[in-house]
C-alpha cells in the first residue's frame, strides 16, 4: 500500500451497520478519501450514493464491481460475512491492495487462506477494532497468568438480535488469549454448550455463554470464579464508532507496508 495520503479507502458491505459507520468515519477523516463502496450484486443499495443516509452525499455510488473498486483504491475495509471476505481477499491479492478485515466467524481453513494471502499483501485482521477491547485483552492476559489455578473461567457475551455468529469473534479471541497465557489451547478446553445432565464442571474448562437481543452493540464479561471470591472483567461498547476509528488506525498502520498479517495489538503498539 502506498504511504502517500490521502489514503484511498474502499468499503465492503457499504449498506451494513458497520459499512455505514465506516463511510461516515472516512468522510470525516482529513487523511482519507472514500474511493469505492461495495455491496452484493443483488443488494437493493446498488446505485445509491454511499453516504446518502448522512444527508451529505459522498459522490460515490454503491456498486458490485470489486475489480473496478480496487483498481482505484489503496485499501479495502471489509466488515461483511466470511464468504464475502474470502472473495475480497483474492481480489485484493490480484490488485495489490491492502486489507482491513473486521468480519468474524471464519473457519480454520479460511483463516489459513487469509494468512497465505498476507504473504502478498498487508492485512490487519481483528475480531474487535476498539482500543478498549484490545486493552481488555491485555488485562485478561495478566489475570489469566496470575489466576491459573483454582479459578474457573467463564466468558459471557451479549449482542443485538441481528448478529449471525456465536460466540462472538471477540469472545473467542478472549478465550484464546486466556488459554495461551496459561500455556493451553482453547480447542482443548472450550465448552460452548450446556444442556441436560451435564455432570460437574470439568476442571480447567473455559465456558462460553451467548445472549442475543435488542440493539446491544457488544458486551463481554470474563469471570474468574474462585472459592470465596470472583473477579469479573467487563467491556461494554455503546457505539460502533469505536470500531470504525480503530479500522482507520489500521488503514494508517498499513500505509507503506508490502505484506504481512497483523492485528490490533500491532496497530496499537500493545504487543
Ligand atoms: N472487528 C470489529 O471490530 C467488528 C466486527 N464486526 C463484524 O463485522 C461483520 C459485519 O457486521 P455488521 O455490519 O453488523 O453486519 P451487517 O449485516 O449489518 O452488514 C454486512 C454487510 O455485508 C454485506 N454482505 C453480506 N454477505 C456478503 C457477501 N457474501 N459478499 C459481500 N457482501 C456481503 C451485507 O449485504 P446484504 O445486507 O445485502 O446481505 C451488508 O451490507 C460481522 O462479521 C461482525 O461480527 C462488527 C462490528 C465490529
Ligand atoms: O457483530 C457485531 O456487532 C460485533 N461483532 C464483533 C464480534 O463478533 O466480536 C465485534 C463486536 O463485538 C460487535
Amino acid at each position: 500500500m502506498t504511504a502517500s495520503t490521502p489514503h484511498r479507502v474502499a468499503i465492503a458491505g457499504a449498506s451494513g451497520r458497520m459499512g455505514r459507520m465506516l463511510i461516515e468515519a472516512v468522510q470525516a477523516a482529513a487523511d482519507c478519501v472514500l474511493s469505492a463502496a461495495l455491496d452484493r450484486p443483488d443488494s437493493p443499495a446498488l446505485g445509491q450514493d454511499a453516504a446518502a443516509f448522512t444527508g451529505q452525499p459522498a459522490g460515490v455510488v454503491i456498486a458490485a464491481d470489486v475489480d473496478a473498486a480496487l483498481a482505484a483504491s489503496d485499501v479495502l475495509i471489509d466488515f461483511t460475512r466470511p464468504e464475502g471476505t474470502m472473495q475480497h481477499v483474492q481480489a485484493c491479492v490480484r490488485h495489490g491492495v491492502a486489507l482491513v478485515i473486521g468480519t468474524t466467524g471464519f473457519t480454520e481453513a479460511q483463516k489459513a487462506a487469509i494468512a497465505d494471502a498476507a504473504q502478498h499483501i498487508p492485512i490487519v485482521m481483528a475480531p474487535n477494532m476498539s482500543v478498549g477491547v484490545n486493552v481488555t485483552l491485555k488485562l485478561l492476559e495478566m489475570a489469566a497468568r496470575a489466576l491459573s489455578g483454582g479459578y474457573d473461567i467463564e466468558i459471557v457475551e451479549a449482542h443485538h438480535r441481528h448478529k449471525v455468529d456465536a460466540p462472538s469473534g471477540t469472545a473467542l479471541k478472549m478465550g484464546e488469549v486466556i488459554a495461551a497465557a496459561q500455556g493451553r489451547r482453547l480447542q482443548d478446553c472450550a465448552v460452548y454448550e450446556r444442556v441436560g445432565h451435564t455432570g460437574e464442571r470439568p476442571a480447567g474448562a473455559i465456558g462460553f455463554a451467548t445472549v442475543r437481543g435488542g440493539d446491544v452493540v457488544g458486551d463481554h464479561t470474563v469471570m474468574f470464579l474462585g472459592t470465596g471470591e470472583r473477579i469479573e472483567i467487563t467491556h461494554k461498547s455503546s457505539s460502533r464508532a469505536t470500531y470504525a476509528q480503530g479500522s482507520l488506525r489500521a488503514v494508517r498502520f498499513l500505509a507503506g507496508r508490502r505484506s504481512g498479517l497483523y492485528d490490533m495489538f500491532d496497530v496499537l503498539g500493545l504487543r
